[in-house]
């Protein structure tokens, strides 16, 4: 792991100083989950649940904070036996999905979700029509229940057929009142109401939290970095950690500390417990 400053060193030990009431969120796909071709083949890193459940033990609560469908990212991640297991040592789980507009932890195993943003539907119906214009026919085309995502990872020029994609969308999107995400070869169609700096602040509060830590990887995480970095300024001792990848090398200078990829956001958790 790498500190991006002298400053941040001492964001580390001070959050490390008030671990047991800190709250930790990290992000799905990218951060605890390698990146894969498939969105559906996903699952976490195998050192995550171990690191996970010995970071609850010491913190006061851990959350995924995703843009997948909490159902999926807990199927995926199979985070409900995690949940379980954290429950047994007297610590919680939660599970922030659709960038924190759906709620789970373990000890509600509810999901707790708001409807689908009016437009949505519409949006679906002329996707395929703007994809086969754009050229961009055989893009997939992930439907996730709140949201959109356009896949360009498997086409033959992905960073091409994204670039190609970005204005259509987001003309498409404008039209039925939707947000466009963009991301790691992917362009997500949502409601623009909630972002997961939000949900790092409404989890913060509500754990009454002495410390804050975040981890992300792609542009979808810049508003919880963000919301850290704020929180830092008002007095509340925070680390910003960038799982780095080449394909998004400009959240380095948004972190407090790079680590590479997946296995290193889970070396990192571990000598954060262990120090
Ligand atoms: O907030 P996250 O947990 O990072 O979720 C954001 C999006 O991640 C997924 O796509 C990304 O991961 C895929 C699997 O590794 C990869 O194929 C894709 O290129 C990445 O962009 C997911 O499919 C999206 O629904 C999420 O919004």
């Amino acid at each position: 792991m790498e500190f991006t400053s002298d400053d941040a060193r001492a964001h580390y030990d001070a959050v490390r100083d008030v671990l047991a009431g800190v709250v930790v969120g990290l992000d799905f796909d990218g951060t605890l989950s390698p990146v894969v071709d498939d969105p559906e083949s996903a699952r976490l890193h195998p050192g995550a649940p171990g690191a996970l459940l010995e970071l609850a033990e010491a913190v006061r609560a851990v959350a995924v904070i995703t843009g997948r469908p909490a159902r999926q990212a807990i199927a995926m991640g199979d985070l409900d036996a995690l949940g379980n297991a954290m429950l047994d040592r007297g610590a919680e789980l939660f599970v922030f999905g659709h960038y924190g507009n759906e709620r789970w932890s373990a000890t509600d195993q509810r999901i707790r979700s708001p409807r689908p943003p009016a437009g949505l539907a519409t949006f679906e119906r002329e996707l395929p029509s703007v994809l086969r214009t754009a050229g961009a026919a055989d893009a997939f085309i992930e439907e996730k229940g709140l949201a959109v995502a356009v896949h360009t990872r498997r086409m033959d020029d992905p960073a091409a057929a994204f670039e190609r994609l970005v204005k259509p969308l987001t003309v498409l999107a404008e039209r039925h009142h939707l947000s466009v995400e963009p991301g790691r070869n992917v362009i997500e169609v949502r409601s623009g109401e909630m972002h997961k700096g939000q949900a790092v602040r409404a989890f913060v509060a509500e754990q009454e939290a002495t410390g804050v830590v975040f981890g992300g990887d792609d542009l979808g995480d810049v508003e919880a970095f963000e919301a850290v970095r704020a929180l830092r300024a008002d007095g509340l001792p925070g680390l910003v950690v960038c799982s780095a990848s080449h394909e998004r090398p400009d959240l380095v200078e948004l972190a407090d500390v790079v680590v590479d990829g997946p296995a290193g956001v889970v070396d990192l958790l571990s000598r954060l417990v262990r120090a």
